[in-house]
């Protein structure tokens, strides 16, 4: 072990950063040896061969991950045709465990609080087909708006919507009934206030109005007062023929636990330790910017606050008996266990459910059993931990 870390590119904050984490340095220097995973969009199964053939190497079939294929670390996809037609999806292996352990059904409706960029978004917008809805939440505009790209490239929007929002306040419940967007009657009496097709041509009121919530926003941060922002939505996500005054509704608590999500992920904002290709990303960034966005953060209590405000808030949108994933990028217990033990604390509601899937899942468990950690060196994948709730009636 000595000598591995000996070998790697580190500086010694981090190194101290993680060892005082208890996470072993040994991942890093593993990146040369992970395997790059890629999904494939569903359809696309006739197509193995000639994908082989653009990316130039074989693809290993994840036998624990339907859909997924690792591929050697040094093969890049983003300039291959197959990624460019998006007949592929590029995602470790470990998020689409994450995804998996919603254990999404048909119907479902769905709340990703933390969306963008928009992978795991997509995967469970797979999942669903044409049924249910996914609602993508993020802070980040310009974030947001790589995951509408990704929605559209992949032609996997049709049940989804997108709100610019803070997740620990986000209060905007699944449409449910869409009984609205084929009533004429309806319609008709909501004409002024009502979403029609969703259109990348907005109309020039709007835009303008769009343009000068930007100038007036604080960077990417959206203002509390204001209603979040829709920058896209599907045919079949329930917006359409939907009044304003509908969708942004204020609902009772009791509404909630029985017309609430059926499952939310919380993929929070975390310091992206585990993840080995965003640490080497720092040899060209600069170790010493490492500091402020890993480090620092760490130390600092915002982090910890804003990831159980997150799941606290994800939580509450929960219908009684649907499903959350926590999960997080990062390997530090702070930001994990912890995290998962303030909340238990604070929510006589939740209960930690075992991920049944996971028997078969090469990772190992967090320091809370039933709550499990990615690894590259245990799981080949990146490092992530995942953790699941139900919600009891009380
Ligand atoms: C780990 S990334 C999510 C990755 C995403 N789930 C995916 O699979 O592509 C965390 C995201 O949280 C967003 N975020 C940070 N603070 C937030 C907040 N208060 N509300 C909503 N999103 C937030 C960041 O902009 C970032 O896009």
């Amino acid at each position: 072990m000595e000598e591995e870390t000996a070998k790697l590119p580190l500086p010694d904050t981090f190194l101290e950063f993680l060892q005082t984490n208890g996470i072993d340095p040994s991942i890093y220097p593993a990146i040369e040896t992970t395997p790059r995973y890629i999904r494939l969009k569903p359809g696309s199964e006739a197509y193995i061969e000639d994908i082989e053939a653009e990316i130039k190497c074989k693809l290993q079939k994840v036998n624990w991950l339907p859909g997924f294929y690792s591929l050697p670390p040094h093969i890049q996809i983003a300039n291959s045709k197959p990624y460019k037609e998006g007949k592929i999806y590029g995602i470790d292996a470990a998020s689409g465990a994450a995804v998996l352990a919603l254990d999404i059904s048909v119907g479902d409706h769905v709340l990703d609080l933390c969306a963008a960029p928009g992978a795991k978004l997509c995967m469970i917008s797979d999942l669903l087909g044409d049924s249910g809805s996914v609602t993508g939440v993020d802070i980040a505009r310009h974030r947001l708006a790589a995951c509408r790209t990704m929605l559209q490239k992949y032609a996997s929007g049709d049940v989804c919507r997108l709100f610019i929002a803070d997740g620990t306040t986000f209060s905007i419940m699944p449409v449910r009934d869409h009984s609205h967007s084929i009533s004429c009657e309806y319609a008709l009496e909501e004409k002024q206030d009502t979403f029609r097709e969703w259109s990348s041509r907005r109309p020039w009121k709007e835009r303008k109005r769009a343009a000068r919530a930007r100038e007036h926003a604080a960077s990417i941060v959206v203002s509390e007062t204001d209603h979040p922002e829709l920058i896209f939505y599907g045919q079949a996500s329930g917006v359409v023929g939907l009044s304003k005054t509908e969708l942004y509704r204020i609902v009772s608590s009791s509404e909630v636990s029985s017309y609430g999500y059926d499952k939310v992920l919380v993929d929070a904002e975390c310091t992206h330790d585990g993840s080995i290709r965003h640490i080497q990303k720092f040899e060209h960034w600069g170790w010493e910017t490492l500091d402020d966005r890993v480090l620092n953060a760490e130390r600092s209590d915002i982090l910890t606050t804003l990831q159980l405000k997150l799941l606290t808030n994800g939580f509450r949108l929960l219908r009684v008996g649907g499903s959350l994933v926590y999960s997080t990028c990062s390997l530090t217990v702070s930001q994990n266990e912890d995290v998962v033990e303030r909340f238990l604390k604070e929510s006589s509601s939740a209960e930690l459910r075992e991920i049944v899937a996971a028997k078969d899942w090469p990772c190992k468990s967090g320091r809370i059993p039933k709550t499990l950690r990615f690894d590259p060196v245990t799981s080949q994948t990146s490092g992530l931990f995942v953790a699941k709730f139900t919600k009891l009636a009380v």
